[in-house]
This record gives structure tokens, C-alpha cells and sequence, in this order.
């Protein structure tokens, strides 16, 4: 049947096979789950199984006073220069009249003349720095306001994760962009120490598959002591960096109001490289953009 044939009529007495009402269809594309969105499943699942409550990280654009002052990251720290965050500009500065005025000061206090055994950073702490909003680098910004919110609300043991996108002004190669996700674990309770940390890290990333973990020590401007974490993956035959992680400074957690014999472990990994691996990536462009040859 054609085009020319409704047009001239000359359908009408043209010789039609029957209709076979059970041919079957054209079979349609299911399509598919995204690499990342899979991985991220898989690791939130691990998370919920280990009794940790997902955190809210629906907010990319983050205040420097969370995501760098709370964190007790000197402001004339390198990573807090333009070449390594996206600051924003329209709205530059959120007023740190906002923020809870009394925490405000003994941020500033602790910077400025340290505190809990700390002899602080010794130079002016300017509001302007604390104010600029900026992109998150980091969902530890999401972690600092969760962690000043139970110490508000009353310590309790608490157990929080994250995973959603971070950003960092960084040259783009086959394995970095300027964005990625970052997965993050935190646990607050009495009398937390560094071997809870490895325990727990042992704990988690064999879930993921890496039995085989080593430590090696490591510098955070948020975390003392720090330690790099490596796992030897049975896949690719080698040790690979997994992540890094430690415990949260004093200078950090006090002034939040959170008491002296509570301490908090924390620790981060990527959410591409993991992807890139499960799923024999190589190029980390596949991950993103409309061509996702799977
Ligand atoms: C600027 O890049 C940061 C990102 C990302 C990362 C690193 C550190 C943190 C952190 C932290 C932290 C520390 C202390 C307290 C709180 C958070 C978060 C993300 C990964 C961390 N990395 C990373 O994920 N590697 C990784 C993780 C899991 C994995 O699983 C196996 C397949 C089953 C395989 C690999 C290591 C490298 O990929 C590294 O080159 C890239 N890193």
C-alpha cells in the first residue's frame, strides 16, 4: 500500500495478503541503567546494610563558612584559591548574620587563637572569606553541618553517609574532570579511635569486593591523623588507592558543642573510579554525555 495508490484510489482493487494479527512487533530497546547510577545503588545499599542514615546533600552551592571555616581549613589555604574552587558570583556572599552567631565566634576564636590544647592559626579570620559561596569541593561541608546539628539537638551515636557531585577548578584528563562524586562516611560516638576507623574501613570496602587493605599515613587540614587507604584488587592484580580518611580535629568538633570524649571517623572515596573499574571503563568522558556505548 502506497502513497500514490490512496492518492489514484487504485487501492480499491488491489489484491492484499490477509493481516497476520499475530506477527510480532518490532522488538523495542529496554534501555539501560546508567554505570554511575548502579554503582551509587550498590554503595548506598552497602551503607543502609551498615546502619548508616543518608545525609541531604541537595545543595551544590555551599557557603565557604561550611564547606572550608568549619572545617578549621585555614582561609589562606591554597585549596580555598579560585584555581582549585568555582566561586560564584551572583550570589557572592552569603551574611554570616545567618549562621548561628554564637558558633560564628568560636569558629573565628579557634582559627584565630586555637583552643582544646590547639594554638589555632595566629592571623585575622575575615567574615568577607568565611562568606563567599562557592560550589561545593567537597560533601565534608554537608558532613560539618550535619555534625553541628547533633551536637545542637543533643549528642547521640550517630552513623551518616553521602554520595552526590562535588566540584573542583582542576585540569581535566582521561580520569579527572571538574566534577565527581563523592562518597563519604562519618561515625560520631563516645571513645571512637583509630581502630575503629581500620575496622570499619575493613568492614566496608569488603563489601566491595577488597579484602586486603593498608594504611599509609597522610595530611587533611580537617583531620588528624589521616591515612591514605589502599586495596589490592583482585581484578586488576594490583594495590590501588580506595580512598582516604581520619578523624575530625578537635578544633572542629568543639566548637560545634560536641563533648569533649565524643570523636568522629570519617572517611571518602570516588564514585567514577569505582564505575570506571566494575565496568571496564577506560575513558572517564564515557561516563558522561549522550554517547554511553555500553
Ligand atoms: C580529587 O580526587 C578525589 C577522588 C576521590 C576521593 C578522594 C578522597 C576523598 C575523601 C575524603 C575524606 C577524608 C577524610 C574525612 C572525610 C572525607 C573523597 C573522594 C577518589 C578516591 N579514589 C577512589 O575512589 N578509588 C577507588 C575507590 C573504590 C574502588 O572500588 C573498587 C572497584 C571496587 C576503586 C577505586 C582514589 C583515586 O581514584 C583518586 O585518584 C581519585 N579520588
Amino acid at each position: 500500500l502506497t502513497h500514490e495508490m490512496l492518492k489514484d484510489g487504485s487501492w480499491r482493487t488491489a489484491d492484499f495478503k490477509a493481516y497476520n494479527f499475530n506477527a510480532l512487533g518490532q522488538p523495542t530497546a529496554g534501555g539501560y541503567l546508567h554505570p554511575l547510577l548502579k554503582v551509587r545503588a550498590q554503595m548506598r545499599k552497602i551503607f543502609t546494610n551498615m546502619g548508616f542514615e543518608e545525609m541531604p546533600t541537595n545543595n551544590y552551592v555551599e557557603s565557604s563558612f561550611w564547606n572550608f571555616d568549619a572545617l578549621f581549613q585555614p582561609q589562606q589555604h591554597p585549596a580555598r584559591d579560585a584555581h582549585d574552587t568555582f566561586f560564584l558570583t551572583r550570589p557572592a556572599a552569603s551574611p554570616l548574620s545567618r549562621q548561628p552567631q554564637d558558633y560564628v565566634q568560636r569558629v573565628r576564636q579557634t582559627h584565630e587563637r586555637g583552643g582544646y590544647g590547639s594554638t589555632g592559626y595566629g592571623s585575622h579570620w575575615k567574615v568577607s572569606e568565611a562568606e563567599k559561596n562557592l560550589l561545593r569541593t567537597h560533601t565534608t561541608a554537608v558532613s560539618s553541618r550535619m555534625l553541628y546539628r547533633l551536637a545542637q539537638q543533643g549528642f547521640k551515636p550517630s552513623k551518616y553517609f553521602s554520595i552526590d557531585r562535588v566540584f573542583r577548578n582542576e585540569a581535566i584528563d582521561r580520569t579527572h574532570l571538574a566534577e565527581f562524586h563523592q562518597i563519604e562516611g562519618v561515625v560520631c560516638d563516645k571513645g571512637l579511635t583509630l581502630g575503629d576507623l581500620i575496622g570499619i574501613l575493613h568492614l566496608f570496602f569488603q563489601r566491595l569486593g577488597m579484602k586486603k587493605l593498608r594504611f599509609k599515613p597522610a595530611f587533611n587540614p580537617y583531620t588528624e591523623p589521616s591515612m591514605e587507604i589502599f586495596a589490592y584488587s583482585e581484578q586488576l592484580h594490583k594495590w590501588i588507592e580506595v580512598g582516604n580518611s581520619g578523624m575530625f580535629r578537635p578544633e572542629m568538633l568543639r566548637p560545634m558543642g560536641l563533648p569533649e570524649d565524643v570523636n568522629v571517623i570519617a572517611w571518602g572515596l570516588g564514585l567514577e573510579r569505582p564505575t570506571m573499574i566494575l565496568y571496564n571503563i577506560d575513558n572517564i568522558r564515557d561516563l558522561f554525555g549522550h554517547k554511553v556505548s555500553l
